[in-house]
């Protein structure tokens, strides 16, 4: 199972949202980040066929994307704005959704609808009418429907939104257990869940990517660029304006600040080993600074 992207692009009127996307995906689960804007929802739709694009093609399992109905039946999506018939019940919508993703006979879908809800911990919620859930349980819910069809590509974006520390935790692991044989594309504002979950990663920006590979390698980028030094706070705000500051915590009346710098930015500083999140900082720039 291998998702293929050949010279994929798609503009917007004036706007290239996404521009000669070359890359294969294999089996696993693949992180894709990047900034606001960068073309992560635009690419999310092209790969479900919500979208065309302009030029370019794409494969997923072999089959092209233009195939429009064959790839439904192997894609599966969870978008970040996600919403369902407020007036049905769980089991209900989901058996209806099931149907719709081309699930045949009652007794399969009720099979898959039970295992999916106890994997989701609804079990208990199943005659629950929709509108009565939770964000966090809609979002659970909505992770459910989109693996109903058994995908061979899942595509899930921003999925652990409102989700509580220990459902996070245990959707990273249903995740993991789904991604066996097939590729799940995780795309997400929140590096601890790509950090967690994904063994490689895809950065978007500027509808080009920069970096696809290991997110050890993307870490490595940072190496001899992240500085560690304890600060006031006036310092503190003077460095904000000349470096990217990824973290500062209150130390008393000091700050303890984690900033990324080509040089050693102040005597005392100390080099620090770096992280995924620093790797990608550097890519994308944060803040006030500019990419490194
Ligand atoms: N329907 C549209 N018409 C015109 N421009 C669009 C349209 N949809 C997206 N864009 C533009 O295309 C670019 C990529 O947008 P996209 O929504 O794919 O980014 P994103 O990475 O998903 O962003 P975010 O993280 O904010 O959701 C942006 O500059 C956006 O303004």
């Amino acid at each position: 199972m291998e998702v293929k992207l050949k010279q994929l692009s798609k503009r917007y009127g004036g706007k290239q949202a996404l521009e000669e996307v070359t890359l294969t995906w294999e089996e696993g689960i693949q992180g894709l980040l990047g900034p606001n804007g960068a073309g992560k929802t635009t690419l999310m739709r092209l790969l479900a066929t919500l979208l065309a694009p302009t030029s370019g093609s794409a494969e997923i399992d072999g089959v092209p994307l233009a195939d429009k109905g064959r790839i439904r039946e192997l894609v599966g999506y969870l978008p970040q704005e996600f919403s369902f018939y407020p007036g049905m019940r769980v089991a209900e919508a989901m058996d209806y959704l099931a149907l719709l993703s081309g699930v045949k006979g009652a007794a399969e879908r009720k099979r898959r609808i039970d295992a999916l809800l106890e994997e989701v911990n609804l079990t208990a919620h199943r005659k629950a009418k929709v509108r009565a859930l939770s964000g966090g349980m809609k979002r659970r819910l909505g992770i459910a429907q989109a693996m109903i069809h058994e995908p061979k590509l899942l595509i899930v974006d921003e999925p652990t939104a409102g989700l509580d520390p220990e459902e996070r935790i245990r959707f990273r692991q249903l995740l993991a257990r789904f991604a066996e044989g097939r590729v799940v594309l995780l795309s997400t504002h929140v590096v601890e869940d790509v950090e967690s979950s994904c063994r490689e990663v895809t950065v978007l920006k500027g509808g080009s990517v920069p970096f696809q590979g290991n997110t050890q390698d993307l870490a490595e980028r940072a190496r001899g660029r992240v500085w560690q030094a304890e600060m006031d706070k006036k310092e503190w705000a003077a460095a904000g304006s000349r470096y990217k500051v990824v973290s500062a915590v209150a130390a008393g009346s000091s700050m303890q600040v984690r900033l990324l710098a080509e040089e050693r930015p102040f005597p005392d500083a100390v080099a620090s080993e770096p992280t995924m999140e620093d790797g990608y900082l550097c890519l994308v720039g944060k803040g006030g600074g500019a990419a490194l």
